[in-house]
């Protein structure tokens, strides 16, 4: 007979502490079980990283997992374990059924990250519980303080439970007390107690680890022979003699009143189960820890070696009602040496919890990783090449977040993850894709109401997170057929509005009017023009082609629904705007393009799944992300200079806001450079860091020697490659997480935008003047010619004459630019139309720049980018050089019910926006033009490369 056999003569059932799919699938467990009477298994998250990360057996079952769609991480591996546990319970059934309950059991422990969390504790056993569907499963729950009032729930809830971790004997005997209670509660509610079975598990080789160690430095201190060896005499010892004493607390408990009266109804024990009985010091016996704790009605759990060992030469003679008295001396004897073994087991369940935690990270990490490699190209690749420092700088900062679990807070919307402040309630985005996916249905009518209804322009009014979404929606996807078009408008710029009416057939147009607030001046004052214009082109249907999005409530709902819009959408209170694109600012006009939200969703969640809080920050892409940019932009490297196939070139502006805004405060920030046109090594400087966004088609593209050659001079580079354009949508959620992360990294909320109000309120009382007065407040030009005008305040104006600015314009240019020193950057904030000829012209004067000075350009249209990068260039730090440009509107366009007209508001909005700039101290200067705007911006173009040179 096997030796281990003979345990079971003893009172003691032998458990497994070991379980992975091929050995179960093999039927080496069921061997085990016939062989040696192995009577149970036992898991943990140590045991399933082994099994699951150290192997490829469940590879194709992560494949065939993925085959009908993504799922996330967690759920990949929960679903692996369950199916291992279910397979082990069922060759463990027979063990089961034979003893009427009595073993059989396997275990399935709930989540280590929970371990101090009693509610969500007692969530995922019952949820456990039901998804294995086994009677013969024991759910494992820690005996941290937490974790023991969870037992008495569950327990009375009729799930069995092993309570795990234990180490105290006090801690045991709280167990055996909820244990009790739940028995109680159960009888107390008509449940048949005699149908649950618990195990306590009590570890013991860890204690010796631990007090061995301590006893070994005090026998190295111990001067006196005899002391000495009555120190070493104690090694190996305490453990037995911890859990020998726990055995006796569970004998007397057991012939207790309260028991017996439980027993009467047939209740089961709840059995000590001897775990971390694996011999860790070489130097004792192989079995010690199963030697010498035999005993009745017990268990023990053993990984596989030490069942080799017990089956070839272990010694199944009863040991545990044995040497009592000895243990007691023996744990006295330790508290003589002012060794406190209640301070050794506290510290050992602090240890457990973060080692079954650190082996889940592990697990996870690793099913994170089989998953990208199923997904393939179906998850946008992300290579990041950093130089040393900063890769070490990332690594520390990776583990620091592995550790502290701020991935799971980040989910968890813990604020202090960032600075405590209000953010909580603007982490909504996170869940947007499950919301989104809620409404599908919403949507999808929707699309077939525009498609059906014959439209041929969907024309997007909003600002900031409620256009430049939509925009990249409808640069990226391009007209889908049988659907209208998709346009976007984001300025009270005269000409642009005219340009943009001029674009569209406004009888067959729908407007979506998109505002969170309801608030926002230029989707007011752009709804007023093109509800005005429908009223004279289509009449009393003008409602009926409009759409608002706004938040429930707002000032914009009550205009939508006094003029019977066609459809009003509620945002979400708690997505901010540039966090809203998979949400309805970005579903609805998705929609209304004939963009498939469904798919859109699912590109979505995949970078969703990708980055969620069960995806450890090593293995997240956007925590990865984030941290790198917030690193680096902490040391020096804060302009993200986007690149990107031309195919994806809106995205840079989504993104410039998304981080410009998010981590432009406090006089920090992330400079985003979008479209910048890509140069050769000379012309950057120490202060970048670029993202190269590109399409797989594009593989082969011209600038891979360039970005190369960035790299190789030690400027980070970060390369994404998406298969298709559809997978852009991944795209905002690796940027919402990263740009969270960043913002936790940098110390500021990623969440508000002060900044960005302080200019409202200037453009506010500019606003208010005119209407009280019919004009603007007067200025005064400091510098004139017949092209320009040149204004600032008064300080940038002393600075300025100081160093040689005259009568000339020229001259306040030259010296304006001549301050613009390494680590600066340069904005170009032009208040005019945003068409192709002034782009092009503002692109050759932001390289005229960046030739001369080696500094990181942006180039802003007003007033879009106040809703943007406009926080960072006043909330960030003084690195900003700034250039606004204005000019005057001819014609100007009239705004209908306002007295101000379109150029009086965008007038407005450019000196309200400098005034905080003058406030803030920053560098600018504003050259008005007098002339045509694009003949003016081609001088001006000229006139900046003369004052460079
Ligand atoms: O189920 C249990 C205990 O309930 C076991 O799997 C238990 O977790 C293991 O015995 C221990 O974690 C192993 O500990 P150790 O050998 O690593 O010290
Ligand atoms: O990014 C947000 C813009 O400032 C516009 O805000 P809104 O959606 O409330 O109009």
């Amino acid at each position: 007979m096997s030796l281990l056999k003979a345990l079971h003569a003893q009172g003691q059932a032998v458990w497994l502490d070991f379980v992975a799919r091929g050995f179960v699938e093999k039927g080496d467990l069921a061997r085990l079980v016939a062989d040696d009477g192995v009577r149970g298994v036992t898991s943990n998250p140590a045991i399933f990283e082994k099994a699951i990360g150290g192997s490829s057996e469940y590879d194709d079952a992560i494949r065939a997992a993925l085959s009908d769609g993504d799922r996330s991480v967690v759920d990949l591996y929960e679903a692996l374990a369950i199916a291992d546990i279910q397979k082990a319970a069922d060759v463990l059934r027979p063990v089961y059924d034979a003893t009427g309950g009595a073993d059989g059991y396997v275990s399935l422990e709930v989540s280590p990250y929970l371990a101090l969390d009693t509610e969500a504790t007692v969530a995922e056993a019952r949820r456990l519980w039901a998804d294995v569907a086994r009677p013969n499963l024991m759910v494992k729950v820690p005996g941290t303080a937490p974790g023991v009032p969870a037992v008495r729930t569950l327990i009375g809830e009729g799930i069995n439970v092993n309570v795990t971790l234990l180490f105290a004997r006090r801690v045991y005997e709280e167990v055996a007390d909820a244990y009790m209670a739940g028995l109680e509660d159960l009888a107390a509610k008509g449940g048949d107690v005699s149908k649950v079975a618990s195990v306590a598990s009590f570890f013991v080789s860890r204690i010796d680890s631990a007090v061995d160690a301590q006893l070994e430095a005090k026998a190295a201190a111990a001067t006196d022979p005899a002391e000495k060896a009555r120190i070493e005499e104690l090694l190996g010892e305490i453990a037995i003699a911890n859990a020998k004493l726990a055995y006796r607390s569970y004998e007397q408990m057991i012939v207790g009143a309260r028991w017996k009266a439980l027993a009467a109804k047939g209740a089961r024990p709840q059995r000590l189960l001897w775990a971390s009985t694996g011999t860790k010091n070489k130097a004792y016996s192989d079995v010690l820890y199963v030697d010498e704790l035999i005993g009745p009605d017990t268990v023990n759990t053993v990984p596989p070696a030490t069942l080799d060992a017990f089956r070839d030469h272990g010694t199944p003679a009863a040991t545990l009602q044995r040497g009592v008295d000895e243990a007691e001396a023996a744990l006295a004897a330790l508290d003589r040496l002012g060794i406190s073994l209640d301070a050794v087991t506290d510290q050992l369940v602090t240890e457990g919890v973060q080692l079954f935690a650190d082996a889940a990270d592990k697990l996870l990490g690793a099913v994170a990783q089989k998953r990208a490699e199923v997904l393939g190209d179906r998850i946008n690749a992300q290579a990041i090449a950093l130089p040393r420092d900063l890769a070490e700088a990332v690594a520390k900062e990776t583990e620091r977040w592995r550790a502290g679990g701020l991935i799971r807070r980040l989910w968890a919307r813990d604020a202090s993850v960032w600075t405590g402040a209000d953010e909580a309630k603007w982490l909504g985005w996170l869940t947007g894709t499950v919301e989104g996916r809620a409404k599908l249905s919403d949507y999808q009518a929707f699309a077939a109401d525009v498609k059906a209804s014959g439209f041929t322009d969907v024309l997007l009014l909003g600002m900031g997170g409620s256009s430049l979404g939509p925009e990249v929606l409808a640069e990226v996807f391009g007209p889908q057929p049988g659907f209208p078009k998709l346009r976007i408008l984001d300025s009270t710029d005269p000409a642009q509005v005219r340009a943009t009416e001029a674009a569209v057939k406004l009888a067959t147009t729908l407007v979506i009017v998109s505002s969170k607030s309801g608030s926002t001046t230029e989707p007011n004052v752009m709804l007023a023009y093109f509800f005005d214009r429908l009223k004279k082109t289509v009449g009393d249907k003008a409602g009926s082609h409009v759409v608002a999005v706004t938040d429930p409530g707002s000032s914009l709902e009550k205009v939508a629904t006094r003029d019977g819009f066609r459809k009003i959408f509620h945002g979400e209170p708690t997505i901010g705007g540039r966090y809203s694109v998979l949400s309805p600012f970005g579903l609805v006009p998705a929609a209304a393009a004939g963009i498939d939200v469904e798919a859109f969703l699912d590109s979505a969640d995949v970078m969703v799944h990708a980055c969620g809080p069960d995806v450890p920050p090593a293995a997240n892409p956007g925590v990865q992300l984030g941290l790198v940019l917030g690193l680096a932009a902490k040391a020096g490297r804060d302009k993200m200079t986007m690149l990107a196939s031309p195919a994806l070139a809106d995205f840079g502006a989504w993104t410039e806001q998304l981080v410009a805004e998010s981590t432009g405060k406090n006089g920090k920030a992330i400079i985003p450079v979008d479209g910048e046109p890509l140069g050769s090594v000379v012309c950057y400087g120490k202060d970048r860091i670029f993202v190269d966004l590109r399409l797989a088609s594009d593989a082969a593209s011209p600038h891979d020697a360039e970005i190369k050659a960035l790299e190789h001079a030690g400027h980070p580079v970060v390369r994404i490659t998406l298969r298709d354009r559809a997978a852009i949508a991944q795209e905002f959620f690796r940027f919402e997480i990263a740009t969270a992360v960043a913002g936790a990294v940098m110390g500021i909320n990623p969440f508000d935008q002060p900044d960005v109000e302080a200019s409202k309120i200037k453009t506010r009382e500019l606003t208010a003047a005119f209407e009280a007065t019919g004009k603007l407040p007067p200025e005064t030009p400091v510098a004139s010619s017949g092209s320009f005008d040149v204004f600032t305040d008064p300080k940038n104006a002393e600075a300025l004459r100081a160093a040689g600015a005259g009568a000339d314009p020229a001259s306040w240019l030259k010296a304006h630019l001549a301050r613009v020193k390494p680590g600066d950057y340069v904005a170009l904030l032009a208040y005019v139309a945003r068409n192709p000829a002034h782009i092009g012209t503002l692109q050759a004067m932001r390289l005229a720049v960046r030739a001369h000075k080696t500094v990181a350009t942006c180039v802003g249209f007003g007033p879009r980018f106040l809703h943007s990068t406009g926080q960072a260039y006043k909330g960030g730090p003084d690195t900003g050089v700034v250039l606004q440009i204005t000019a005057d509107d001819h014609p100007d366009l009239a705004i209908p019910g306002q007295t101000a007209s379109f150029g009086i508001v965008k007038a407005a909005q450019a000196r309200g926006d400098f005034g905080v700039l003058s406030e803030r101290g920053r560098r600018a200067l504003r050259i008005h033009i007098k002339t045509d705007v694009g003949a003016g911006l081609s001088a001006l173009a000229a006139a900046v490369e003369q004052a460079l040179s």
